[in-house]
């Protein structure tokens, strides 16, 4: 979907150091709540900000689809989208690539109003569940069935009956998108039976911040969910979105992660902008990942800035075993950090990277073991010890644009790197290579 020309490979030198300053591109988690939001709100939303990629791009494309006004503005990091409580479209078959935050809200949306809809996307998407997210709609009594496989997309959306009195269950164990999902299209629900709608969560529910997100920017938009810890969230009956007028979306912090953890091997300063003391988002904490590695992490009201070792001269980060469940994303920058560690370094409770892009686990294995690490691996966990020699290795991308990122680091091992199908980096990131080769030198 990328504009860029296709490269079958990228070529990365062994570089010794990273500086200089990155402003960051839009947050993805952001710019496709903002998008459904504001298109779920009475009045216009001017949105600034917006991330250009492939994820913003299905949603953008979907909502139009859907008839609902969306004009660009000066450039493509501005929309405006001018909301109403029903899309005016009630029929639309919508690609939707393989963006989690565009179909898991969308088939809430659309089950909860009804209508005509058949939602599909790349052959990776139909290998992702949504059968959760499908059970509860149909809880509520939506019409919702499978064009494929049981439990995973290609989906149908028909007209359905939403006549559930009592709460709605969902398991949160493997995706917090179904929660997000639920919680966003919550003000149809609510309009639709005349109560307030709760929603109740099985299983221990993963990548909790996410849903912080979601609370956060249904708030901005006028609808305040109840909460019970992380098990009963309650949407009351008169919950309607309203525009704020105008919002800005901050720079994506699991974006961020490649550039913060160039500046902790590469001797830094590196700087991103866009993100900082008062983000909403849960990846910002991967600065204390770095931090407890031996980064020297400064923050401000709008950036962050790493320094650090130099792994190309010898020096090490300090090894670390912990829990990445809150950080998934930027989990897998730590995972090629762990490479310049002075000892193994184990991730754990990640179960859910089998079940994104790619199976991350197995796929994380395969390509550090290409460079010399020794790695291990279990359904929820990898540990990887660091090479005692480096090999030069052409690492296979899997079609998920973190893994073309966060390996884009290993060019600091003193051997050179190939990156397959770079282009990869088009889902939330097109620019990035250009990004990066503006901040290390050899
Ligand atoms: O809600 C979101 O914006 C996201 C939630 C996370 O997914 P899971 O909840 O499936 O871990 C994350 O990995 C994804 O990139 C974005
Ligand atoms: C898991 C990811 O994406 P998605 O929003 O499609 O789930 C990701 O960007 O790492």
């Amino acid at each position: 979907m990328s504009d860029a020309p296709h490269l079958s490979h990228l070529d990365l030198s062994p570089v010794r150091t990273a500086r200089g300053t990155v402003a960051l591109p839009g947050s993805k988690s952001i710019s496709n709540r903002v998008l459904l939001l504001a298109a779920l709100a009475e009045g216009t939303t001017r949105v600034t900000g917006l991330l250009d990629s492939d994820d913003t791009r299905v949603m953008l494309a979907a909502l139009r689809a859907l008839g609902v006004p969306v004009a660009q503005g000066s450039d493509s990091s501005e929309v405006s989208v001018t909301g109403a409580a029903r899309f005016p479209g009630s029929h639309a078959t919508l690609f939707m690539g393989n963006a989690g935050t565009a179909i898991r809200p969308l088939t809430a949306a659309l089950a909860m109003m009804g209508g005509h809809y058949l939602l599909s996307g790349v052959p990776r998407m139909h290998e992702r569940p949504i059968g959760d997210l499908v059970d509860a709609l149909r809880m509520l009594g939506a019409r919702v069935a499978y064009q494929g496989k049981e439990g995973y997309p290609p989906l149908s959306i028909g007209v359905g009956d939403l006549t559930l009195k009592g709460p709605v269950r969902v398991n949160g164990s493997v995706s917090s998108q179904f929660l997000t999902a639920l919680l966003l299209a919550a003000p149809l629900a609510t309009a639709a039976t005349g109560r307030d709608f709760v929603i109740e969560v099985d299983g221990e529910l993963i990548s909790k911040p996410y849903v912080e997100i979601t609370l956060n920017l249904m708030a901005r938009f006028g609808v305040t969910a109840h909460r019970d810890g992380w098990t009963r969230f309650t949407v009351p009956a008169s919950a309607r979105y309203t525009s704020p007028g105008q919002i800005l979306v901050e720079g994506d912090a699991s974006s961020a992660s490649y550039f913060l953890a160039l500046g902790a091997i590469g001797g830094g300063p590196v700087r991103v902008t866009g993100v900082g003391e008062g983000s909403i988002q849960g990846d910002v904490a991967f600065a204390n990942t770095l931090a407890a590695m031996g980064a020297t992490v400064h923050t401000g009201p709008d950036w962050i800035e790493t320094t650090g070792v130099r792994v190309a001269q010898g020096e090490r980060l300090r090894a670390f075993d912990s829990d990445f469940n809150l950080i998934p994303d930027a989990a897998m920058t730590a995972a090629v950090l762990a490479l310049y560690a002075d000892g193994p370094c184990t991730l754990r409770n990640i179960a859910s990277w089998r079940v994104k892009e790619t199976d991350r686990i197995h796929a994380m294995e395969t390509e550090l073991r290409k460079l010399g690490a020794t790695v291990t691996a279990t359904h929820d966990s990898l540990t990887v010890t660091p090479p005692a020699h480096w090999t030069p290795a052409e690492i296979g991308t899997w079609d998920d644009h973190r893994m073309a990122m966060c390996f884009s680091l290993a060019a600091f091992g003193g051997q050179p790197v190939r990156i397959l199908d770079p282009n990869c980096v088009s889902k939330t990131f097109p620019t990035y290579f250009d990004v990066y080769a503006g901040l290390v030198a050899g």
